[in-house]
C-alpha cells in the first residue's frame, strides 16, 4: 500500500488564473460535490469487490498459474499473434508496446485486429507456421472478427498437431469461441465475465499477452495499484488527479463547450494507449447525449500536422500532454557532420535527440498555454512498467468517475449491440 505514485499530474494549466480558455477556481470546487459521489462510488465497488478492475491491481496468483503458458510459448514460438478486436487486445497492445527499445528474448508479439482480407493474409503468411503461436481472445465469445480471424487461422494451420499452438480466452459460458476450442481440442482459459472488454488491461486479456512478451506484469500491476490507493485513500476527492481529472472534463463540457478531449503523448511508445484510451472514452461515455470526443495526437509529429488547429482553431478541445524526460538520450547531432549548414543549426548542435525531444515538448506546453488551451500536464521521467500501470488505472478511474458525474452506466455499449445485429443480418441475407 502507498507505494511512490509513478506519475505527477499538473492541472495548474486548466484554469483561469493560468490560461484565459480556462475555468474558474471556483467552478472547480462547485465539482467537490460531483467529486464525492464519484470517489464512493469508486470505494463501494473496491470494497465489496463488484467491480474486480478496481481489486485486480493487488492479485499476484493469477500470474503465478500463467507460467506454464508464458514458458511454453515463450521456449517454442518466435512470433506470437493475438486474434482479438476492441477492449479485449487495445489494453494488451498498449502495455506490449513497452518491449520497443529493449533487448528482447521473448517471441515478438502481433496484434491482427482488423479483418481487412488483404492485410491480415499478408501479414498471416509472414509467420513462420511451425514457430508462431496464437491467442485468441474474446470476452463474449461471439464477435464475429475474432471468431472469422480464428477459423481462417485454423484453417491455415492446416495440420493435425495444431491443437497446442492456439489458446482461447473467453468467458465460461456456452458461446461460439468456446465451442469451436472444443472441437479442435484448444485450451480454452476463463475470462473473467465482470471484467468489461474496454477496462480489462489489467486482467488475463491485458496481462497475459504481455508476460508472453517478457513485459515485468507485476510491475504493471503495482504502478496500478498506487494509483488507485491513492484514489481510494484521498482526504479530498478534488485533490485527487483521476477524480480532478473528470471533474475538469466534465465541467469544460458542461460549461464551456469544450467537447473534445486531446491526448498528446510526448513518448512514442504511448501511441497504443492513445487509442486504447479513444475506446475506453468514447464507449464508455458517449451516451444519452453525453461524452466528449477522444482525439489522439503524437509528438512532435502532430506539431506538423494539427498544431495550427490546436493552437487556433475553435476553442473546443482540452489537452492532456503526456511528458517524459528525454533530455540526454538518443544519438549526438554531430557539427563536424553539417558542413556549411554548420553556422545556422548552432542552436542544435551538440545536442541529442532526446534534448530537441524535451524542448519540442515543452515549447508545445508554453504555445497551448499562451493561445488559451486548457492543459493538464502528466509527468513521469521514464516510460516503464510502473507508470504504464498507473497511466492505465489513472485513465480506468477517470473515466469511471466522469459516468458518474454525467450519472450514466460506464459499462455498456448498447448501440454498439445494435450495429452487430445488422452486420449478422445482411449476411444472413446474402447467403
Ligand atoms: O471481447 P469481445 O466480446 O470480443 O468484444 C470486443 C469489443 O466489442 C465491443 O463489445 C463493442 O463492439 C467492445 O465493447 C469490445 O471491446
Amino acid at each position: 500500500m502507498f507505494h511512490k505514485l509513478p506519475i505527477a499530474n499538473d492541472i495548474d494549466a486548466c484554469f483561469m488564473h493560468k490560461v484565459d480558455g480556462g475555468f474558474s477556481l471556483k467552478k472547480f470546487k462547485e465539482m467537490a460535490e460531483l467529486g464525492s459521489i464519484a470517489l464512493e462510488f469508486i470505494r463501494a465497488r473496491c470494497n465489496d469487490g463488484t467491480l474486480p478492475i478496481l481489486n485486480l491491481p493487488y492479485h499476484r496468483d493469477d500470474i503465478v498459474s500463467w507460467k506454464p503458458i508464458v514458458d511454453r510459448y515463450q521456449s517454442l514460438y518466435d512470433d506470437v499473434v493475438i486474434l482479438g478486436i476492441g477492449g479485449s487486445t487495445l489494453g494488451s497492445a498498449t502495455i506490449c508496446a513497452l518491449v520497443d527499445g529493449c533487448v528482447i528474448t521473448a517471441p515478438r508479439i502481433h496484434f491482427l485486429d482488423n479483418i481487412d482480407p488483404i492485410s491480415f493474409d499478408s501479414r498471416l503468411s509472414s509467420f513462420d507456421k511451425e514457430k508462431t503461436g496464437f491467442l485468441a481472445i474474446s470476452k463474449s465469445g461471439s464477435t464475429t472478427e475474432t471468431l472469422t480471424k480464428l477459423l481462417i487461422v485454423i484453417d491455415r494451420l492446416g495440420n493435425k498437431n495444431f491443437s497446442t499452438q492456439i489458446i482461447c480466452l473467453t468467458e465460461p459460458t456456452d458461446n461460439p469461441m468456446r465451442r469451436i476450442a472444443a472441437t479442435h481440442g484448444l485450451l480454452c482459459l476463463d475470462y473473467d465475465p465482470k471484467v468489461i472488454g474496454r477496462f480489462s488491461a489489467l486482467s488475463t486479456a491485458g496481462l497475459l499477452p504481455a508476460a508472453i512478451a517478457g513485459i515485468n506484469v507485476e510491475g504493471v500491476r503495482r504502478g496500478a495499484a498506487a494509483v488507485l490507493d491513492a484514489t481510494i485513500f484521498a482526504k479530498n476527492p478534488l485533490d485527487n488527479p483521476a477524480i480532478a481529472g473528470a471533474a475538469i472534463n466534465v465541467a469544460l463540457a458542461r460549461d464551456h463547450g469544450i467537447n473534445q478531449t486531446v491526448f498528446l503523448p510526448y513518448v512514442e511508445r504511448l501511441e497504443r494507449l492513445s487509442i486504447w484510451f479513444r475506446q475506453l472514452w468514447a464507449e464508455s461515455l458517449g451516451k444519452e447525449g453525453y461524452g466528449t470526443t477522444p482525439i489522439n495526437a503524437m509528438g512532435v509529429v502532430d506539431q506538423h500536422s494539427q498544431m495550427q488547429l490546436y493552437l487556433a482553431g475553435p476553442r473546443d478541445k482540452f489537452f492532456t500532454v503526456i511528458c517524459s524526460d528525454p533530455r540526454g538520450l538518443g544519438g549526438r547531432i554531430r557539427g563536424e557532420l553539417a558542413g556549411s549548414a554548420a553556422e545556422s543549426l548552432n542552436y542544435l548542435l551538440g545536442h541529442t535527440m532526446g534534448d530537441l525531444m524535451a524542448a519540442e515538448q515543452q515549447a508545445t506546453i508554453d504555445s497551448l498555454i499562451s493561445n488559451c488551451c486548457p492543459t493538464r500536464l502528466i509527468r513521469f521521467s521514464n516510460l516503464n512498467e510502473e507508470v504504464m500501470g498507473g497511466l492505465i488505472m489513472q485513465f480506468i478511474l477517470e473515466t469511471i468517475a466522469a459516468a458518474q458525474m454525467m450519472r450514466i452506466n460506464a459499462f455498456d455499449q448498447p448501440v454498439v449491440e445494435e450495429t452487430k445485429l445488422l452486420i449478422r443480418q445482411f449476411l444472413q441475407e446474402e447467403n
